[in-house]
């Protein structure tokens, strides 16, 4: 038998419970499939909500086997516990969402491989946000029209996707204040020979690599090669820098410097920090912020201030929001404005970890825009991490960490443009 296997972008409202909960009830002919059954969830918020047991309840569901706490697991060790898990419950059919989320390339094939044979038994739901990530196997779009379900062939669907238009930035990049005090050294981040190892087993292994001014990095690495190790050591937050030779905007890490001597010379975004922003502050505010250092705004700013601000929001094409709650925002429009929030002093880094994660293909190729505008138009250094390959983000050198039995090397790549 043939089963159907159903697509529908990912949303916040209506949640992929809602939908699946409307989907189970629903009359029409091409879900008969699904109507009055029993599915199971593959997503990150089913795997948060056992690792919240591991945390409160000792429940060592997922990891009993394995003797090592979720945590401690790498994200693609994680998503294989979970899966191996819930298929033993025999569901009637499968909802995944957004299954290749931080997995890198060996895992993501490994999981297409297996949802591929799956998808021979039992009918798929999968909820995404990147169009390249919809499985071969699926059969139809399905989105909520005024009251309506849509459901249409999957080709139709990517027919129409490829005709959107993006946003362009038009206005030039909107300079500091003033111009940043060039006290720093020309190489901003300098490791020599850095060694990290955790419980005895060894992460990195001998990483020398300098990030000199206006320089434009991907670091890139399968799961567990030690990115984030990598960059908590650049943004003072390892411990493990401490007794190595990691300088950090000239100055040797445990020479008496502190965090926050690191910290200012950083521009950070990672998604994870969305939730940091909860405050009733509006999108206005949220940029000025950067300029403070401060999470939303507290101080009454300078007309200068200000009008940078706006020239902030107006090249991302929000000037006509500036008193918009940033809470009620768009995915998309938060993450500008986070960006500019990071981007308004021109510091000397900035950092974006898994940037374009839960990002739709149309809100991911802003960002993408985004990011090279301001590499090719500011000062200031970038360091990208990710695993998703983003055809328009040109970086002008890759750190590529490899997994060796010693810990991850590190190999230098120049891309040919
Ligand atoms: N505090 C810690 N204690 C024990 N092990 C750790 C700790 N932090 C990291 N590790 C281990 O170090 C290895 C590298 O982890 P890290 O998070 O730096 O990798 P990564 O490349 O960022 O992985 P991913 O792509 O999955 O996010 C992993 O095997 C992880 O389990």
């Amino acid at each position: 038998m043939t089963h159907i296997h159903l697509a529908i972008r990912f949303s916040k409202t209506p949640t992929p419970e809602d939908y699946i909960t409307a989907i189970t009830s629903s009359e029409h002919p091409l879900l008969s499939e699904f109507k009055g059954k029993q599915g199971t969830f593959l997503s990150n918020a089913t795997l948060d909500e056992y690792v919240k047991a591991e945390l409160l309840h000792d429940d060592f569901t997922l990891t009993k086997d394995s003797k090592r706490h979720l945590l401690s697991l790498s994200s693609g060790e994680r998503r294989t516990l979970l899966f191996n898990h819930l298929l033993k419950g025999n569901p009637q059919f499968l909802v995944l969402v957004n299954p290749f989320d931080s997995l890198d390339i060996e895992n993501v094939a490994k999981l297409k491989a297996r949802l591929t044979l799956l998808s021979k038994d039992i009918p798929t739901i999968q909820f995404f946000s990147r169009t390249d990530e919809i499985m071969p196997y699926v059969t139809s779009h399905l989105k909520l029209g005024e009251d309506i379900y849509i459901i249409q062939p999957i080709s139709e669907y990517f027919a129409q996707e490829q005709n959107t238009p993006t946003f362009g930035f038009n206005n030039p990049l909107p300079k500091p204040i003033s111009e940043p005090k060039h006290t720093l050294p020309s190489k901003l981040i300098d490791l020599k020979k850095v060694n990290v190892s955790y419980n005895d087993k060894s992460i990195l292994n001998n990483i020398t690599w300098s990030i000199t001014q206006g320089e434009f990095w991907e670091l890139k690495g399968a799961n567990g090669t030690g990115k984030s190790t990598l960059v908590t050591m650049m943004i003072g937050d390892n411990p493990k820098a401490y007794g190595q030779d990691v300088n950090l905007f000239g100055k040797k890490r445990g020479s008496g410097e502190t965090v926050w001597d690191i910290k200012r010379n950083i521009g950070y975004f990672t998604p994870s920090m969305m939730h940091l922003f909860k405050g009733q502050h509006s999108a206005l505010n949220m940029v000025i912020s950067g300029l403070k250092d401060s999470i939303g705004l507290y101080i009454t700013p300078t007309d200068l201030e200000v009008n940078l601000a706006k020239q902030w929001l107006e090249l991302i094409g929000l000037n006509t929001i500036t008193n918009t709650n940033y809470y009620y925002l768009s995915e998309t429009n938060k993450r500008l404005i986070l960006i500019c929030r990071a981007m308004i002093k021109h510091p000397p880094l900035l950092i974006l970890d898994e940037p374009t994660v839960g990002l739709d293909d149309k809100g991911a190729r802003v960002f993408i825009n985004l990011v090279q505008k301001i590499a090719k138009e500011s000062k200031t250094a970038i360091l990208y991490v990710s695993h998703k390959t983003e055809q328009e983000l040109k970086p002008t050198f890759i750190f590529q960490l490899e997994r060796t039995e010693a810990g991850s090397i590190g190999n230098i790549i120049t891309p040919s443009s």
